[in-house]
């Protein structure tokens, strides 16, 4: 089977860290630049959008009485932080990268724009998207399924920790099964805590396929995007 034309990737924040509590760890990054620099070899145009869960997080730091779009703003500065991190690490690795951001940071990245992005996606770079949507109360999956509609992206993959979609968290719940596939409607229904319901529902809306993969797995996301066996797919069928 031919591989999709082109992907959103939305890569988690909280994966970076790896085996550490917080930040960056150098190899865990080099394991998940090796996966993407494999795709792109295959001509697969890269989209991503990276969490900040090793950073930051506006959830946290509202619990902790900051004001929750202050907070918001604190969460998007950090997964600007984790694009740049990870367009380092792709540009060493001999994988061309830019990084655009939703928030205006002079000199830091160029500003989101769509056209740009197509054009870049189509000369063969990585493209990543910091900032997030831009706005507090969302979060990354919601600005990569955005990110996703807006590239044309022919799938959206969730990269994370977990190998699937279950049928309750299985950090919490031991005795969730693993779903091969499933509907938008029935994540939505079932409340799957997996993505957020924004999240879900723009996917609906679009039409847009996701995978939920387990990151660490070496291979996993060429297999993804192989149309192999791997994760879980939500779609609407
Ligand atoms: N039904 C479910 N199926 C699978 N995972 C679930 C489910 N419900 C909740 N989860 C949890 O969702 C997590 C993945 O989503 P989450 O947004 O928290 O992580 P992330 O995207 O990896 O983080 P970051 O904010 O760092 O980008 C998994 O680690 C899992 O514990
Ligand atoms: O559109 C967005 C995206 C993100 N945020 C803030 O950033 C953090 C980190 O993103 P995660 O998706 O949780 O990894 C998030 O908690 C929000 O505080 C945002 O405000 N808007």
């Amino acid at each position: 089977m031919a591989p999709v034309r082109r992907i959103l990737l939305k890569l988690s924040g909280e994966a970076l860290m790896g085996p550490d509590a917080f930040g960056y760890h150098a190899d865990t990054l080099a394991g998940f630049v090796a996966q993407i620099r494999e795709v792109t070899e295959l001509g697969v145009q890269v989209g991503i959008v990276v969490g900040g869960g090793n950073l930051f997080r506006g959830a946290t730091g509202a619990l902790s009485g900051m004001n929750r779009a202050t907070a918001d703003s604190m969460g998007m500065l950090a997964t600007v932080m984790n694009a740049l991190a990870l367009k380092d690490a792709l540009v060493q690795a001999g994988v061309p990268a830019r990084v655009q951001t939703a928030v205006a940071i002079a000199h830091v990245g160029e500003g989101f724009e769509r056209d740009a992005a197509v054009r870049e996606l189509e000369a063969g770079n990585v493209v990543i998207f910091g900032g997030g949507t831009g706005n507090p109360f969302f979060t990354t999956d919601t600005a990569a399924a955005l990110r996703a509609a807006e590239i044309g992206a022919g799938l959206l993959l969730k990269a994370t920790k977990v190998d699937g979609v279950y049928t309750a968290d299985p950090k919490k719940d031991p005795s969730a099964k693993r779903y091969e596939a499933l509907s938008f409607d029935e994540a939505i229904a079932r409340n799957l805590g997996v993505l957020d319901t924004a999240a879900f529902a723009l996917c609906r809306e679009q039409n847009l396929s996701l995978v939920v993969f387990n990151v660490f797995k070496p291979g996993a996301l060429k297999r993804v995007v192989m149309g192999e066996d791997e994760g879980t797919r939500v779609s609407n069928h």
